[in-house]
């Protein structure tokens, strides 16, 4: 917990009809009734009260522990979204003799005697609400202090965005996206004072070229995406080549390294998957986004680039997945009419179809790095491991610059392996979503420089299906013997009958009837296709062989990780005033 430090201010106000003792710091909001109204508890003792505050994390509460939780509060400074004067018909006043008399309120502004706090409360499953107390002075001057001194705290924080550009889909998801932000998102923003300069999208890629060519970037703290991940790759692809350009870097060069975006990114999710809000958040809750977005926070987030023949395709920062998930995505484009459901009846037919695909994945293995795929622990807020592997990267990308010869170590260490496959999957994080709140690779990080890639072997239906129901279970889905998982830095991809690429131009210029009927040795039909595609983040990749880089941290969100949740928030109601 935070120590209080210093006060700025500390008063007697009151809240609804009690005294409270109200201290503010450079760190932390208090207000803590005061013994002389002491709440009854009708099975207890009475014990003295001491300070409990909201956000601490203690276990073996006691009954008076609990009880004095409810009469003791404590928020964050940084975690308040603002402060606002009170216009109150009846107001209170102090008599001599210490008890409140009611008065009426005189006109005019400088008789407002009570103010308002709004801050963040935690409730369960990771979401935020934004609660708010209202504190009564006894006098004006009194009142006007402290809202003056509330008010500097929060424009010390600079972290906050006060500026932002706000790309809806009216498409996405169940088409709500413009309602959710009009009804849930715009007041949170109007409260906290941040502006905003919102635009929908007329077509697919808009705000992917809007942001590329036209948007005055610097005039804004932040970019706010509301939809889906097909909607947040558009803003990163946008984001990521509008940095390079201005910063005279080449986006389409595979050895170049790129430069990282300063502008952070908010999710509103209103999409069909969510994942990348989901696994930054622990939620796909509209509200809780837009009070990550007020509060600043900032959680950096691995990119993969995704190559060609050295020519550039794609970013993705969840999922990049080759036949299973590949196949889901294709059937499922076809069913776009049915929104979110597409995704569960595309998963059940390829589930019964049951293609495996054959090729060779070469891959550099994460060296020296902290954390495997199979670890118990998950990245959470402040992750260390994160910490660690980034430190490390960022040594390294040092020394490189002085010894370009150390970089050329790893090279040798590429590792090939060749089979048929039904699953290939890269998981850049643990792509957490409601279908699989422990997601593809549960012990996979936001920005340790690393993607798990995962291989499902050509096996029975009945194991792939053990293998797909233990995403969503507490089973380890990597412990069957035709899976294998593995943290890398970087990895190729090259189907069996891709030997060269005039077959794969032929494929891909709209022949590819003639290749995908070639039939092998398929059990059931005897003609499988041979090529399956990449599924980037839900969007199809056009070239099966492919040469993927992690690019360590290449975008911010407004996100701090998925925060644990403490014992007072499971023990406690959400409102406590
Ligand atoms: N105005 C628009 N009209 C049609 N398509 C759009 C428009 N704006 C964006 N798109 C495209 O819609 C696609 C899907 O959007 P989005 O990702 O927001 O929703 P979703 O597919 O329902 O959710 P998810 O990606 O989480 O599964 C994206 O690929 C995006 O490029
Ligand atoms: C037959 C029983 C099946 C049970 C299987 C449950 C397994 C669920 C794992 C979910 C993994 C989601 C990975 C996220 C990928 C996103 O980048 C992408 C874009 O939104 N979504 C999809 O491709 C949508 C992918 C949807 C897959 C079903
Ligand atoms: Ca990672």
């Amino acid at each position: 917990m935070e120590r209080p430090g210093r006060l700025l201010l500390l008063s007697e106000l009151r809240v609804r009809n009690s005294a409270y003792d109200v201290s503010l710091s450079r760190s932390l909001l208090t207000w803590k009734r005061r013994i002389s109204s002491p709440v009854y508890h009708p099975f207890r003792p009475r014990q003295d009260f001491d300070l409990v505050t909201t956000n601490e994390t203690q276990v073996n509460l006691s009954n008076d522990q609990l009880l004095q939780k409810r009469v003791c509060h404590s928020v964050s400074v940084s975690e308040i979204i603002s402060v606002r004067e009170e216009e109150e018909e009846n107001i209170c006043k102090r008599r001599d003799d210490g008890s409140w008399k009611k008065i009426k309120e005189r006109e005019g502004k400088d008789c407002r005697q009570a103010f308002t706090v709004l801050y963040v409360e935690r409730c369960p499953q990771h979401r935020w609400r934004c609660a708010e107390v209202t504190f009564t002075c006894s006098e004006a001057a009194l009142c006007q202090r402290w809202v003056n001194s509330i008010r500097e705290q929060l424009s010390a924080i600079t972290s906050r965005p006060k500026q932002l550009l706000v790309y809806i889909n009216p498409y996405s998801g169940k088409r709500q996206g413009k309602r959710i932000y009009e009804q849930k998102v715009a007041p949170l923003f109007a409260q906290a004072g941040v502006s905003t300069h919102v635009i929908a999208t007329e077509h697919a890629d808009y705000a992917r070229d809007h942001l590329r060519t036209e948007a005055e970037l610097k005039k804004f703290d932040g970019v706010v995406c509301v939809g889906g991940d097909g909607m947040f790759s558009e803003i990163i692809h946008g984001l990521i080549w509008r940095t390079q350009i201005d910063g005279g870097v080449d986006p389409n060069c595979a050895d170049e390294a790129l430069l990282p975006c300063s502008l952070r990114i908010g999710i509103i999710p209103a999409g069909s998957t969510d994942c990348i809000c989901f696994a930054t958040v622990g939620t796909n809750d509209p509200v809780t986004s837009a009070l990550h977005i007020i509060v600043g926070d900032s959680q950096p987030m691995d990119v993969c680039s995704v190559h060609h023949n050295n020519i550039f395709l794609r970013y993705s920062v969840s999922l990049l997945g080759y036949g299973f998930y590949g196949d889901v995505l294709t059937d499922s484009e076809r069913k776009r009419w049915m929104g979110p459901a597409r995704y569960d009846l595309s998963g059940v037919k390829m589930f019964l179809t049951h293609h495996y695909y054959e090729g060779a994945v070469s891959y550099l293995p994460a060296r020296g790095i902290m954390g495997t795929p199979r670890d118990a622990a998950r990245c959470r807020s402040g992750c260390v491991v994160c910490q660690h592997n980034g430190k490390q990267l960022s040594e390294k990308a040092e020394r490189y610059e002085m010894d370009e010869a150390s970089e050329s170590e790893s090279e040798g260490e590429w590792r090939t392996i060749r089979g048929k496959f039904l699953a290939i999957n890269a998981a850049s994080m643990s792509c957490a979503c409601p279908r699989s709140p422990k997601g593809l690779s549960p012990a996979a990080h936001l920005s340790d420089g690393t993607t798990d890639l995962i291989l499902v072997r050509k096996c029975s239906r009945f194991d792939f299906l053990r293998h797909l129901l233990r995403h969503t279970s507490k089973d380890d889905q990597f412990d069957l013997n035709f899976v294998e998982v593995h943290r890398v830095r970087r990895f190729c991809f090259t189907p069996r009958h891709c030997q060269s690429d005039s077959d794969l131009d032929l494929r891909e210029n709209g022949k590819h009837q003639i290749f995908s009927q070639i039939c092998r040795d398929h059990p059931a039909c005897g003609c499988a296709p041979a090529y399956s595609s990449w599924n980037c983040d839900g969007e199809i990749l056009t070239h099966t062989a492919i040469d993927v880089r992690v690019q360590s941290n290449l975008i911010r969100l407004f996100a701090r990780g998925i925060e644990e949740p403490t014992v007072f928030e499971d023990l406690t109601s959400p409102c406590a005033i």
